[in-house]
């Protein structure tokens, strides 16, 4: 069975930039996988390169097999991207997009998976509205029917929850978890950590155009995630004894690693010890924001 998407050495250069340096990745059939960054890390130029958009300046990719450059037409036929950004011919209906999008892959008879489509995706009443008189959370919708109009078994996400309301997300990812428990691979980039913490089965972190961290959800948050004590104090200040345990602030609250729950005690002695008082305490478990930081500071994989 070929991995769903396979990805070696893969390289690019804009000029002097290297958005990509070397990426080796197999993501399974079947898997929901994350593929996490900040900014400017490569993610959209990957996904570019998966759907044909870009070539590649080094390496290979493939989709269910096919090579994305020299199998095009059925590397394209098994990806359903859902790209970042809204681009749309104002002047069809949804319904026309969603035909047109079916011809682009000759599917002539394609109203029943379009029908569902549209069902699922919240979109039956507005199948005839025109795309430029639909909200941005609509079009997205669209945006989402469109990457899945000829069913593809390989589905990417290019942040498709920015900017979306709760309800819209809800639908979505009930949506994309029905598909993903039908066998489509799902490779799902966001910035919202705790949504790919939910969904995800396994994450990918890119950094500068690498993968830094690249395991199971549960891995990652066992091996490199720990508790964290949040501290609010009066007066702000942490006692000295307890320095070398700070691991951040937020909000005015300072955040202490703890690596069991023993440690409690001695921990709010010092704060006493010190002549501190505590206004605030929580003990906050693991998670892959906090993994995420970290590995981008520079703790992760080389
Ligand atoms: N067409 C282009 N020409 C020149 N540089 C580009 C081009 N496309 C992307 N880049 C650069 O490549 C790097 C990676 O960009 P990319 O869009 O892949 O990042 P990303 O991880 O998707 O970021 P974001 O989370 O902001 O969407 C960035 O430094 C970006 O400026």
């Amino acid at each position: 069975m070929p991995a769903a998407i396979r990805l070696q050495g893969l390289a690019k250069r804009f000029g002097r930039l290297e958005a990509l340096r070397g990426v080796d990745l197999e993501v399974e059939q079947g898997e929901f996988f994350a593929l996490l960054g900040p900014n400017g890390a490569g993610k959209t130029t990957l996904i570019s390169i998966l759907a044909g958009l870009t070539r590649a300046s080094a390496g290979s990719a493939s989709v269910m097999g096919y090579d994305v450059v020299r199998q095009y037409r059925e590397a394209r036929r098994n990806l359903g991207v859902v790209p970042q950004e809204l681009v749309f011919d104002p002047f069809f209906t949804v319904r026309e997009t969603l035909q047109f999008q079916s011809g682009y892959f000759g599917l002539r008879r394609n109203d029943g998976w379009i029908d569902a489509l549209l069902h699922h995706l919240n979109l039956s009443d507005k199948a005839d509205t025109n795309m430029r008189r639909l909200s941005g959370g609509m079009k997205r919708r669209v945006l989402v029917a469109q990457a899945l109009v000829h069913k593809p078994p390989v589905i990417v996400l290019d942040e498709p929850t920015a900017g979306v309301d709760v309800e819209l997300r809800q639908t979505l990812w009930q949506f994309i978890r029905e598909l993903n428990h039908q066998g489509h691979t799902i490779l799902l980039t966001t910035h919202y950590l705790e949504e790919a913490e939910e969904l995800c089965e396994r994450v990918a972190m890119l950094k500068a155009g690498r993968i830094v961290a690249l395991d199971r959800t549960a891995n990652l948050l066992r091996a490199d995630a720990q508790r964290r004590v949040e501290l609010r104090l009066n007066p702000p200040q942490l006692p000295e004894a307890l320095r070398g345990r700070l691991v951040g602030e937020r909000d005015g609250a300072f955040l202490l690693s703890l690596r069991d729950f023993d440690e409690l005690e001695g921990l709010l002695a010092k704060v006493r010890e010190a002549g501190g008082q505590i206004e605030g305490f929580c003990v906050r478990e693991p998670d892959l924001e906090e993994v995420f930081l970290q590995t981008m500071r520079g703790g992760g994989q080389a």
